[in-house]
C-alpha cells in the first residue's frame, strides 16, 4: 500500500508538473504541484519507517504532509482571489507537528498519532470544501461546486477514519495496525486521487474562462474588441427593445492620432489609446454599459437603456474629460482629444445600422472642426462643439 500511495504520488507530481509546463499562465498550478510534490516526500518518508531514523519518518513526513495541505489551501484561496492569513494553518500545522513529535517520543501512541493525522486532514479538506462552496465566483462556479463536494466527502471521510479502531498489538507499527486501518488507507489513496482530479478541473474551468475572455477583449486597452461589441451591443439592443427600453449608442474616433504616432512613436500611441479607455471608463457613468476598441483608434459605446439626450451628456463628460486630461508617456504630456458621433435606436433598428448612424454623425463632428459631440442626422444634427481644438 505505501508502494502504491508512493507510485500515485509521483504519478500525480509528474503529471502536475508536465501540465504546469503547458498551462504556464495558470500560477496557481505551480503551488499546486509543490503542494503535490510536498505531500510525495512526507508519504515516502513515513513509508520509508522501518528503514530511517524515526524523526525523519515520522516527525519530519508529518510536517511535510501538514506544509503541502497549508499550499493546497494557499492555493485554492488564490484561485478565488481571496487573501491567504496565515497564522492558523501554520499554527495548526505546528501545534500538529509537536503533537506527533509527542506521540512518537514523549508518550508514544500510534492510535494518537493516526487520530491527530486524521483530524488535521479533515480539518484541511474541510476548509478548503467550505472554501469553493462559499467564495466561487459565478463564472468558475460549477468546477467550484464538484470540487467543494469532492474535498467535502474527503473531509467527511477523515472523519470517520478517526473513529476507525486499531488493532491493540501494533504497538508502534503503523503496518500492524489491522485490517479496517489497512481499508482506510485504500479508500484514503481514492479520496486523495479524486482531490487531484478535482483540482485539475479547477484549472481548466479557469482556463476556458481566461480564453473566453482573451477572445472578446481587445488586448491593448482591456475593452471589448469588435466583434464581441456587435455580438453583445446585438443582445442588449434586443433586450432594450423586447422591453421598449431606449438605446443609445456612441462613437467616437480620436483626433489627428496619426500625428500623434508621428510625433512621438508608436508606443507613445498605444498610451493614449490606454489613457483614452482609462477615461472612458471614469466619465461614461451608466450602469451595464458595453465599451469597445472597435479599430485602430475608433471606439463604440452602447448605452442600453438611455434615451438621446443621456447617451449625448455621457458623450460630452467624455469629449470634455479627454480635452482637459492629457496622456503620460516617459516624462511627455500628450494631449488628445476625440470627435463624437451618438445615435439612439428606433423600434426595429438593427445594432448594425445604429452603429453606421452614430458613425455619419461623428464623420459630421469631424468636419465640423473635431473634438465635438453630434446626433445622427434624423435626430437634430450637430450639438456640440469644444472651441478648444487642440490642433
Ligand atoms: N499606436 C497605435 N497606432 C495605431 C493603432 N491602430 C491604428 N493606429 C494608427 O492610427 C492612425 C489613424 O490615422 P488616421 O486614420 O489618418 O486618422 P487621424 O490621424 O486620427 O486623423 P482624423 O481621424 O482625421 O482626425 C494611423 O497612423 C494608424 O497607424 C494602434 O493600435 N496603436
Amino acid at each position: 500500500m505505501t508502494i502504491v500511495s508512493l507510485l500515485m504520488g509521483i504519478a500525480a507530481s509528474v503529471g502536475f508538473t508536465s501540465l504546469m509546463a503547458v498551462m504556464n499562465t495558470q500560477k496557481v498550478l505551480r503551488i499546486w504541484v509543490a503542494s503535490i510534490w510536498i505531500n510525495t516526500l512526507g508519504i515516502t518518508l513515513i513509508g520509508l519507517r522501518n528503514h530511517i531514523p524515526d524523526v525523519l519518518s515520522i516527525v519530519l513526513g508529518n510536517g511535510l504532509l501538514v506544509t503541502g495541505n497549508i499550499l493546497t489551501l494557499r492555493g485554492i484561496k488564490q484561485h478565488l482571489g481571496r487573501p491567504m492569513r496565515w497564522r492558523w494553518p501554520i499554527l495548526l500545522a505546528l501545534v500538529y507537528t509537536g503533537a506527533i513529535a509527542w506521540f512518537a517520543f514523549g508518550t508514544p501512541n500510534l492510535g494518537a498519532r493516526l487520530l491527530a493525522g486524521s483530524l488535521q486532514a479533515m480539518a484541511f479538506n474541510l476548509a478548503y470544501a467550505y472554501l469553493l462552496l462559499r467564495y466561487a465566483e459565478p463564472d468558475i462556479r460549477k468546477s467550484c461546486r464538484i470540487a467543494g463536494v469532492v474535498l467535502l466527502v474527503n473531509g467527511l471521510f477523515y472523519l470517520v477514519r478517526s473513529f476507525v479502531p486499531m488493532n491493540p498489538e501494533a504497538s508502534q507499527n503503523l503496518m500492524l495496525a489491522g485490517v479496517p486501518v489497512a481499508a482506510t488507507y485504500v479508500i484514503g489513496i481514492l479520496t486523495t486521487l479524486a482531490s487531484y482530479f478535482a483540482l485539475l478541473q479547477l484549472i481548466t474551468e479557469r482556463l476556458m474562462v481566461d480564453l473566453r475572455r482573451a477572445a472578446r477583449t481587445d488586448g491593448l486597452t482591456g475593452l471589448l474588441n469588435r466583434s464581441a461589441i456587435v455580438a453583445e451591443g446585438r443582445e442588449a439592443l434586443e433586450r432594450c427593445q423586447e422591453r421598449g427600453q431606449s438605446f443609445a449608442l456612441m462613437i467616437f474616433d480620436l483626433d489627428y492620432f496619426k500625428q500623434i504616432n508621428d510625433r512621438w512613436g508608436h508606443d507613445a500611441g498605444d498610451a493614449v489609446l490606454r489613457h483614452v479607455s482609462q477615461q472612458l471608463r471614469e466619465a461614461i457613468q451608466w450602469p451595464h454599459y458595453l465599451s469597445s476598441r472597435y479599430g485602430g483608434e475608433e471606439f463604440v459605446v452602447a448605452l442600453p437603456g438611455a434615451t438621446l439626450d443621456q447617451g449625448l451628456a455621457a458623450a460630452e463628460r467624455l469629449r470634455h474629460a479627454l480635452a482637459h486630461s492629457h496622456a503620460r508617456f516617459s516624462n511627455q504630456s500628450i494631449p488628445v482629444t476625440a470627435s463624437i458621433g451618438v445615435a439612439v435606436a428606433r423600434s426595429g433598428t438593427r445594432f448594425e445600422h445604429l452603429v453606421r448612424q452614430a458613425d455619419h454623425a461623428m464623420y459630421r463632428s469631424k468636419s465640423d472642426g473635431r473634438n465635438g459631440v453630434s446626433a445622427a442626422d434624423d435626430l437634430g444634427g450637430r450639438l456640440a462643439q469644444a472651441g478648444d481644438s487642440r490642433c
